[in-house]
């Protein structure tokens, strides 16, 4: 089985997959690749070429070891041009653009991410289906049940609702997720936590309503969320609606990864 690595570029940082063939052995996120890296890359012959900054700390390395004599292939599915530009330079970088996937009613300028991550989310789990990717953006992404795209939404994502607000007003702090550890109350009595309510209720309120009116459309599709707030965002959903706990909704954070799979096999 052929060795490569999918590479989602998103707003906050690099998401990667090591894939044998069709399946999937690891995943991990990086942050973005400064400038400075684009000559290494250019040079690359081997795996063990590659900058260490593109691999997670968490990683097995010694599983990858077998790969380190050969280039790997690294199809990438970019929302960020000047990060995908840094790639241009590497041998085996193979862009994935949007007229070569196979989903019909695409917009031009409809992010690749997206339309991969609904791909893949039909695929595995059949069309009509809906994504909603918790990302730096927040998107609802829907196809129906002849692979065509419905459209959707795009929305500021949890931590970027958070910053915007410490950043444009002169007395709120910036809160960053890793501070929310709870639900927090919605009559709040800090300063803090009335932040973290306002955007987390409405958050969720807004995605009720998306869901809601997907399923009155589509009664029987599946509903996956992805993205890094994806699966803190839908244990709230399902706190505060636990009408939601049965129906068929789920995260599945390696929809785009999917994507890129599907997208590979269509040239086969
Ligand atoms: N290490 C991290 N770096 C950045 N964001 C993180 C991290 N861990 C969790 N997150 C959450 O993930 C969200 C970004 O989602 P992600 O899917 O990584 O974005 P993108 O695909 O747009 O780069 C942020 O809102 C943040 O709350
Ligand atoms: C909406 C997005 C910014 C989401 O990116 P992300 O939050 O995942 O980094 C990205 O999909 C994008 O740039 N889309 C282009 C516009 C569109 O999809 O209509
Ligand atoms: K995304």
């Amino acid at each position: 089985m052929e060795a490569w690595l999918g590479l989602e570029i998103g707003n906050s940082r690099l998401h990667w997959a090591w894939f044998a063939g069709e399946e999937i052995q690891e995943t991990w996120d990086t942050p973005h690749l400064s400038r400075l890296i684009e000559q290494q890359l250019a040079q690359c012959k081997t795996f063990a070429d590659l900058p260490q900054e593109i691999l997670s700390p968490d990683l097995n390395t010694s599983r990858l070891s077998p790969l380190a004599s050969r280039l790997l292939p690294i199809y990438i599915a970019s929302v960020v041009p000047s990060q995908t530009a840094l790639w241009q330079a590497y041998p085996e970088a193979h862009v994935i653009s949007l007229d070569k996937i196979s989903l019909s009613g695409i917009y031009p300028t409809l992010g690749i991410d997206r339309a991969l991550a609904v791909l893949g989310a039909g695929e595995a789990f059949g069309f009509p289906v809906l994504v909603i990717d918790a990302g730096t953006a927040l998107t609802f992404t829907g196809a129906d049940g002849d692979r065509c795209l419905v459209g959707g939404a795009i929305l500021s994502g949890l931590s970027l609702q958070l910053q915007s607000l410490g950043q444009q007003t002169a007395n709120l702090p910036s809160i960053t997720t890793p501070e929310i550890l709870f639900l927090p109350e919605r009559w709040a009595m800090n300063t803090s936590e009335a932040i973290q309510s306002g955007v987390i209720y409405t958050l969720i309120a807004s995605i009720r309503d998306f869901v809601t009116a997907w399923w009155e459309k589509f009664p029987d599709s599946q509903i996956c969320f992805k993205g890094g707030d994806g699966k803190l965002l839908l244990e709230y959903l399902r706190s505060l609606h636990p009408e939601f706990t049965d129906r068929k909704i789920m995260y599945e954070p390696n929809l785009t990864f999917w994507g890129m799979r599907s997208y590979l096999q269509s040239f086969q």
